[in-house]
């Protein structure tokens, strides 16, 4: 694994027409460190994290990857493995010809293939076609995309979506195993009472601000989970 660097999220802003979708924010996510990107639906996690990964184009702010903005890095795929979405491979392709595909637009050691394939436990069915795959297969297979370049950060949206309990608690060892290796994890989800045991940190946004940051430890002082620290701290009108 590379090394891990930090997220450094500064004064991000995206207006889409009249929809303020991010304003003004600003974070860090530390290496070493598993921090939760949580808020309510249309708080503006996914925008943020397409401006990170220079998808979405921000009018103000910027984002970088240790000093270094995502599309300024050296080896993009070799420093940041991201899941944003599911549906990026053919239906008709193997997940064993996907990987390859993706592994020689990275630019990466084939033998990346094998190594992701075992890391995410996608074993039974690399050499099935993806149309038969389920979501927590389609899950695991964006996971091992991401992972070919052995990059040192993660940037994840929502993929415990369509896991299994067995699933969700592999991911959560992966990811803890990841950021004790010194990776940096920033993953959005709504599963609070998953992300509870998952995080180390969080950051908290609703109606594109943020409103929380810090240690999970003191989101959830006084004995509160972080379900119930997070509903006492949001909103209650709904978001956009
Ligand atoms: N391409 C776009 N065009 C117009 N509006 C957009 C676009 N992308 C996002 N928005 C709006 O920006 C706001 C933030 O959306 P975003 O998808 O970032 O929220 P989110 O926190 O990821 O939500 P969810 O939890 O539902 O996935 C919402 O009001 C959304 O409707």
């Amino acid at each position: 694994m590379t090394a891990g660097l930090p997220i450094r999220v500064s004064d991000l802003t995206k207006a889409f027409g009249s929809v303020e979708a991010v304003t003004g924010v600003t974070f860090t996510a530390e290496a070493g460190r598993v921090t939760g990107f949580v808020g309510p639906n249309g708080a503006g996690k996914s925008t943020t994290m397409r401006m990170l990964l220079g998808l979405t184009e921000p009018d103000d702010g910027v984002a970088l990857f240790g000093d270094t903005a995502y599309r300024d890095l050296a080896s993009p795929t070799g420093t940041v493995g991201a899941v944003l979405d599911i549906a990026a491979a053919h239906p008709a392709t193997s997940a064993r010809g996907h990987l390859k595909t993706f592994c020689d637009l990275g630019g990466h050691q084939r033998a990346r293939v094998d190594t992701v394939i075992e890391s995410v436990e996608l074993g039974g069915y690399a050499d099935r076609q993806v149309k038969g795959f389920s979501t927590g297969m389609r899950q695991r297979l964006a996971l091992a995309t991401a992972l070919l370049g052995d990059p040192g950060v993660l940037v994840l949206d929502e993929p415990s979506n369509g896991l299994d309990p067995a699933g969700i608690v592999w991911l959560r060892t992966f990811l803890r195993d990841f950021a004790a290796g010194g990776g940096t994890v920033l993953i959005s989800s709504h599963v609070l009472t998953e992300l509870q045991y998952s995080i180390d940190d969080l950051v908290l946004i609703d109606h594109g601000r943020i409103t929380w940051s810090g240690g999970l430890a003191d989101f959830t002082a006084h004995g509160a989970t972080l379900e119930e620290a997070f509903l006492a701290l949001t909103a209650k009108e709904p978001t956009r």
